[in-house]
């Protein structure tokens, strides 16, 4: 199970809901994802047009625990007016923090980002930060008291998949709460070692909705999720520099 605050989930994939070539094809996605925490960018809900059409649209809502996100924010101050913004409309409890600080690289804003968790951990927000893959920062949000930390895998929308596996898996080795990769994750190969490294969940949207066929990669990276959790509990073998022979010929009486 994944535990985030007080909520337990059993899917570790947590999947964005932009981008998508049509509502029908979103919903379908989403279905074939398995995924029960869907984010989204609260500035695209339209709250003061409700007659507009919103992100959530096609979806039954009441089946997913909402994950607003505050996707536009470039400092603290903002992100917390969208994140208050999210919780009067009766949107969620949980926030996913987003404060951007580089408009090409789209990697995240740490100050900003540290001063925004703060405050909305003091307001009794669950704080789900995104933050570069410094386990330094990720350990300030921890100590804070972020809910999970979710480091980046690449920037944005990149498909690059995981960029530095090692401050990933630093990360990971010093969280004592849920580390959710988020972010670049190209393809279900990614996800899966982003699960082999012994992340707790993986958070992604362009990959799906990007592909030729959003709904059977959905049904991929479900897969890939859960095969990398898997991998990762049973423990893979060490790497070694030379070959040992599979079937070992000692203590065998006839060659
Ligand atoms: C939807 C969302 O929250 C994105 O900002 C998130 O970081 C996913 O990034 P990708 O689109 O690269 O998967």
């Amino acid at each position: 199970m994944l535990n985030i605050g007080p909520y337990s989930f059993s899917s570790r994939l947590l999947l964005g809901t932009g981008k998508y070539p049509s509502w029908e094809v979103q919903k379908a996605a989403v279905e074939a994802s398995g995924a029960e925490i869907l984010t989204f960018a609260v500035r695209r809900m339209n709250i003061f047009s409700p007659e507009q059409p919103n992100v959530l649209e096609q979806l039954d809502v009441t089946r997913y625990k909402l994950l607003p996100n505050t996707a536009g924010a470039k400092t603290a101050e903002e992100a917390v007016r969208i994140a208050r913004l999210a919780k009067a409309s009766g949107l969620c409890d949980m926030i996913k923090v987003e404060v951007i600080g580089c408009d090409k690289t789209l990697l995240p804003d740490p100050v900003e980002t540290l001063k925004a968790a703060e405050k909305l951990l003091e307001e009794g927000f669950i704080v789900l930060p995104y933050t570069s893959d410094d386990v330094v920062l990720a350990r300030r949000l921890e100590e804070l008291g972020c809910h999970a930390i979710m480091p980046g895998a690449s920037p944005i929308g990149s498909g690059q998949g995981i960029v530095n596996p090692l401050n990933l898996s630093f990360i990971i080795e010093h969280a004592t709460v849920p580390v959710i990769v988020d972010a670049g994750i190209g393809s279900p190969a990614d996800a899966a070692l982003a699960m082999e490294l012994g992340a707790d969940g993986v958070l992604l949207n362009t990959a799906v909705s990007g592909a030729a066929d959003p709904v059977k990669m959905a049904r991929a990276m479900k897969l890939a999720v859960e095969a990398g959790r898997l991998g990762y509990e049973a423990g893979r073998i060490p790497k070694k520099r030379y070959a040992s022979a599979s079937s070992p010929m000692e203590g065998m009486s006839i060659v």
